[in-house]
């Protein structure tokens, strides 16, 4: 586990209530493993001549009924109280990562079960567990440790739980899936790491907890036994002569008090210093405040993005089978196709954030010249972290619900770009200013449910901006909008093209759309890329049937009114279950006994453009228009 950076300790530290917290705990701590070495004689001397005698200068704190003194014995009970307090909060917390990483680990139906009974378990009071245990595991210090840690464990599991949870479905996680990490190392070396810090914050916390339940249980009589003594043993002791003798009571009642404060305090220390945190904890690259610049250089000519035989396979299907295409600094291109074309799952590949069991594998995936999959993950995850920006379809499910919108943006400077908590809302103020949110100042501090749908669309755009995008893939941004409130949205793509020369791959299935924002268009069906030309060329030069066939289907203002909607006859092929020959051959006025026996290759012409069809040339005298085609007639 990594501990907090050094300066988050320091700015702790630096706080009144930090150092206050921090040095009582040091003196609890040092009191711990030092008192029983250097005081265990006087602490265990009897004088019978001196029994329950009150303070005095021999005797600070007075003795108990064997003469003993109190204020050693005390002090000497600091071992005890602190160590066993100790092991109990990581027995709990030990107990409670395995519980809470059990979904991770053992599947979704196993993990299912193992978070019912958290549930369960966390339903329950702590002291009433601890009591539980207690009695199964037995009278005496072993069996009080075990009773208190799993009582502890519950609120870890679940803490844990939703730590992993969270941190499971952030895209570098994905991406160290895709890299072939086992569960556990996925763990070990992804996840744990990243929820480290309020883990440790809530053991801390927990330790001050787990003395007082460890009290109390000596104090019942279920903890440490005689002739071991911790501060629950020498209360219960001293309670007895309370009216004639306080001071007996009081000293381990003050010590559990203070110890108890010692772990809370700086728990809570911590937990505000995070907060407060203004540096990354990692990676932590020199760039300062500066706004963030363009951190790979690339040579302008090469393209942002170049990928051959880019593949997507499942067991038992591939749905992305061979794509290849490029993409130049400041040029839009669209990908096209039906629903199940293999478009989204094309856009996740080249982002890193296929899961398992998808498997991604290209011939060649180059972002900004740099071999995606075979780069190590820090490098990939900074990569694509400041470089590569990815627009969902659902403005609602791309951010999440329980923070500001501004502190979202923030993140991600404070993450990849070396900024500081408030440089980097600064740039998210004016990141949210560039996509033009009005009064961005003020939305930055409003939640996601404050914002319209195409606010939080131009909200996420702003997002992929708070770096340096070389690339944005943009899937299909505008379905969840009304229509007035897409053209915004893409015009604003448009324009951060255009300015901020960030090359755009626009998803979608609206050929009318792709044909508007784009340069150029690649036509998918059935995971392939059938046909790639300019987007001036259509309808006109379209010449693959599916492209021309997309193209009639889509009405416009000279659509007879009257008429049934145009539409492909047939339904898309699943991809589990893909014929000999070409996909479309099924629905294809054109198709014949070769089309049937063997797929198309997409082949260039002289002027680059690539169709997969073997009669591209008679296909350009099939509809590409609405009324030239309809359904039933
Ligand atoms: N996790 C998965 N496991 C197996 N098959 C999948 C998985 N995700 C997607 N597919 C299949 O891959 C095919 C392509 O899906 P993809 O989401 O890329 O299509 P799309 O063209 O983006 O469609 P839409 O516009 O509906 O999102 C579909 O047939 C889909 O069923």
């Amino acid at each position: 586990m990594t501990t907090p950076a050094k300066s988050t300790w320091a700015g702790v530290l630096r706080t009144p209530v930090g150092a206050g917290a921090a040095g009582l705990l040091a003196a609890v701590l040092l009191l711990a493993v030092l008192a029983p070495l250097l005081w265990s004689d006087q602490a265990s001397a009897v004088d019978t001549g001196r029994i329950l005698e009150g303070p005095s200068g021999d005797h600070w704190m007075g003795t108990d009924g064997l003469g003993r003194d109190i204020f050693f014995r005390v002090l000497v009970a600091t071992g005890l109280s602190v160590g066993l307090a100790l092991l109990a909060t990581a027995v709990g917390v030990g107990a409670g990562l395995l519980l809470g990483a059990a979904p991770m680990l053992l599947g979704r139906r196993a993990g299912r079960v193992v978070t019912a009974a958290v549930n369960i378990a966390v339903a329950f009071p702590g002291l009433l567990l601890a009591l539980f245990f207690a009695v199964v595991f037995g009278v005496g210090a072993t069996g009080a440790v075990l009773a208190i840690g799993f009582a502890l464990a519950p609120a870890f599991a679940r803490l844990a739980q939703t730590l992993v949870a969270k941190v499971s479905g952030l895209d570098y996680v994905a991406a160290a899936r895709i890299a072939g990490l086992g569960r556990l190392r996925l763990l070990a070396r992804h996840v744990l790491p990243n929820v480290a810090e309020p883990l440790v914050v809530n053991a801390t916390i927990a330790a001050g907890a787990a003395l007082l339940a460890f009290s109390g249980l000596s104090f019942l009589g279920l903890g440490v036994q005689a002739p071991l003594y911790d501060w629950g043993r020498l209360l219960g002791d001293g309670l007895s002569s309370l009216y004639v003798h306080p001071a007996a009571a009081l000293a381990p009642g003050t010590a559990v008090v203070v110890a108890g404060l010692a772990f809370n305090l700086f728990g809570e220390a911590i937990a505000k210093g995070i907060g407060m945190r203004t540096t990354p904890l990692s990676p932590r690259p020199r760039a300062r405040a500066a706004p963030v610049r363009r951190p790979v250089v690339t040579d302008e000519a090469k393209p942002v993005l170049a990928v051959e035989g880019l593949r997507v396979a499942f067991p038992g299907s591939t749905p992305v089978r061979g794509v290849g295409f490029t993409l130049r600094r400041g040029a839009a291109v669209g990908i096209v196709g039906e629903s199940g074309s293999g478009k989204t799952l094309t856009a996740l590949a080249l982002a890193q954030l296929i899961e398992q069991p998808g498997e991604v594998s290209a011939d060649r995936l180059d972002f900004l010249d740099r071999p995606l999959l075979d780069l190590p993950d820090r490098e990939r995850k900074h990569l694509l972290g400041t470089s590569f920006a990815m627009v969902f379809q659902d403005p609602m499910t791309s951010f999440n619900p329980t923070q500001r919108i501004g502190r979202q943006l923030a993140e991600v400077s404070e993450q990849h770009g070396g900024l500081s908590r408030g440089q980097a809302l600064e740039r998210a103020i004016d990141r949210l200013q560039a996509v033009r949110v009005p009064a961005a100042a003020r939305r930055a501090k409003q939640f996601p449910h404050e914002f319209s749908g195409g606010m939080r669309q131009r909200a996420m755009i702003g997002m992929g901006m708070m770096g340096a995008p070389a690339l944005i893939v943009a899937d299909e941004p505008t379905t969840a909008l009304d229509v007035t409130v897409q053209r915004q949205v893409l015009r604003l793509l448009d324009s951060v093209r255009a300015h901020e020369d960030v090359a755009l791959l626009l998803i979608s299935h609206d050929i009318t759309v792709v044909r508007r924002f784009c340069e150029r268009v690649l036509v998918m069906y059935a995971g392939r890329i059938v046909e790639d030309l300019p987007a001036a060329d259509l309808p006109a030069r379209a010449r693959h049937p599916y492209t021309r066939a997309l193209l009639a289907a889509v009405p416009d203002m000279n659509t007879d009114r009257e008429q049934p909607l145009a539409v492909i006859p047939g339904r898309p092929i699943d991809p589990a279950e893909l014929p000999v020959g070409c996909a479309f051959a099924t629905r294809c006025p054109l198709a014949d006994e070769q089309c049937r026996s063997a797929d198309p290759p997409l082949v260039p012409d002289e002027e680059g453009r690539r169709v997969a069809c073997w009669h591209a040339d008679a296909a350009t005298g099939l509809p590409a228009v609405a009324e030239e085609v309809r359904v039933g007639e």
